[in-house]
């Protein structure tokens, strides 16, 4: 167990929103200034998960649970090597984390990674305000940065910072290098390369590590690619299926894993896809994305899984959604297609299939290592469409 007081007496910081509203507190994490678009998260653990999601590159994220911290930080969950969220605004952070897997508290870790942040302020007024305006571009100041400079100041800097729509940030955060994670045998062991019963090239466009490790647990090879990767790198890998990850910024930028994606569905090869993975095969298909006006962010929202009439709980990291007819099936270039899956919060979008082939996709997190694990059954749905391929 590690202790730290050191959030208690750290310097005043301020968060500023994009509209001008204000908010005092101190500073938590990394002593400096931070700029991200502001969004809320309403998952009550994980916070390791959330931390560590390039999803959340360029965003500050505010955590409505008002205590954050608790169980400190250990080195099994993060899901890629650093925290990417631009800035982390909490209520109360724990004075003494405390549990077995604890190596460190959340603060130090936050301070050793740079990540600037803010405590002791009203998340819950914050997140209001988030929810009547929508998600808007914040500044963190803490320290010397922020000393003696006037709001409005503070308040132009802000307004510099670039937006989230029409960000194209995948290349930032995949990785460079083409990887292989080995499928995993029924004693835990890594099965030999090449050996495994099926071989998928997944299209990294910010993917968590957790990603390729359920497809692994299912006796599955993963080639994960660099989000550049082109229709003949996927192809190299002679790969049963192809998976698009989840990852960050606007999906209507995203125009080369569009036409990849294309290329995919032109050879009907089986085809999964998860969050970013789900806007782009909206995309493929010929639908819009656009912008939620903040988004959903959490381990607890609500879908309907329109194949079986199921619901189940699960865990949401977009700010973006695919623009497609709820209740009717749509003519795309690639046959028949619907909406498999809705939040029953909003009624947005939140999975994809075609009807005349092997593809599908959805906009929430059936890989949650946090849980909730109610959606696992979509890999083993992928599996089954590399099965039925093969049969
Ligand atoms: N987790 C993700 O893949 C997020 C996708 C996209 N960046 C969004 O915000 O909607």
């Amino acid at each position: 167990m590690t202790t730290s007081t050191r959030g208690a007496a750290k310097a005043p910081a301020v968060l500023v929103l994009e509209d001008g509203r204000i908010f005092r507190g101190r500073a938590y994490g990394a002593v400096g200034e931070t700029f991200g678009e502001a969004v809320f998260s309403t998952g009550m653990t994980g916070y390791q998960e959330t931390l560590t999601d390039p999803s959340y590159h360029r965003q500050v994220v505010v955590m409505t649970a008002p205590h954050v911290g608790n169980t400190g930080v250990n080195d099994e969950d993060p899901e890629s090597g650093r925290i990417w969220v631009a800035g982390y605004v909490v209520r109360d952070p724990a004075r003494l984390p405390s549990n077995w897997r604890s190596r460190r508290s959340l603060d130090d870790e936050l301070v050793e990674q740079g990540v600037v942040g803010i405590s002791g302020i009203d998340t819950r007024a914050l997140t209001r305000h988030l929810r009547e305006r929508g998600a808007m571009r914040v500044g963190i100041f803490s320290g010397e940065a922020w000393k003696g400079v006037r709001d409005e100041a503070l308040l132009a800097r802000v307004k510099e910072a670039p937006q989230m729509q029409g960000a194209n940030l995948s290349a930032e955060v995949a990785t460079k290098e083409t990887y292989v994670v080995p499928a995993i045998g029924p004693d835990g062991e890594a099965v030999p390369l090449g050996t495994a019963k099926f071989t998928v090239a997944a299209v990294d466009l910010g993917i968590k590590g957790m990603t390729p490790r359920r497809m692994a647990e299912r006796g599955i090879e993963v080639h994960v690619l660099p989000a550049t990767a082109t229709a003949e790198d996927v192809y190299a890998v002679n790969p049963d299926g192809v998976f698009f990850s989840n990852g960050p910024g606007d999906p209507a930028t995203a125009d080369g894993p569009v036409a990849v994606m294309r290329a995919v569905l032109e050879r009907r090869t089986p085809l999964f896809g998860i969050c970013f993975g789900n806007q782009i095969l909206g995309r493929a298909l010929g639908f819009g994305t656009y912008k939620l006006k903040y988004g959903h962010r959490g381990i607890n929202q609500p879908v309907q899984d329109r194949t079986t009439g199921k619901v189940e709980v699960t865990a949401h990291n977009h700010g973006f959604a695919v623009d497609a007819p709820l209740d009717k099936v749509s003519k795309t270039p690639f046959g028949r297609a619907e909406v498999s899956h809705v939040c029953l919060n909003d009624q947005v979008v939140e999975g994809l299939q075609l009807l005349d082939q092997p593809a599908f996709s959805v906009q929430y997190h059936p890989e949650a290592a946090a849980g909730p694990h109610d959606a696992a059954y979509l890999f083993d749905r992928f599996v089954s469409l590399m099965e039925a391929e093969r049969a």
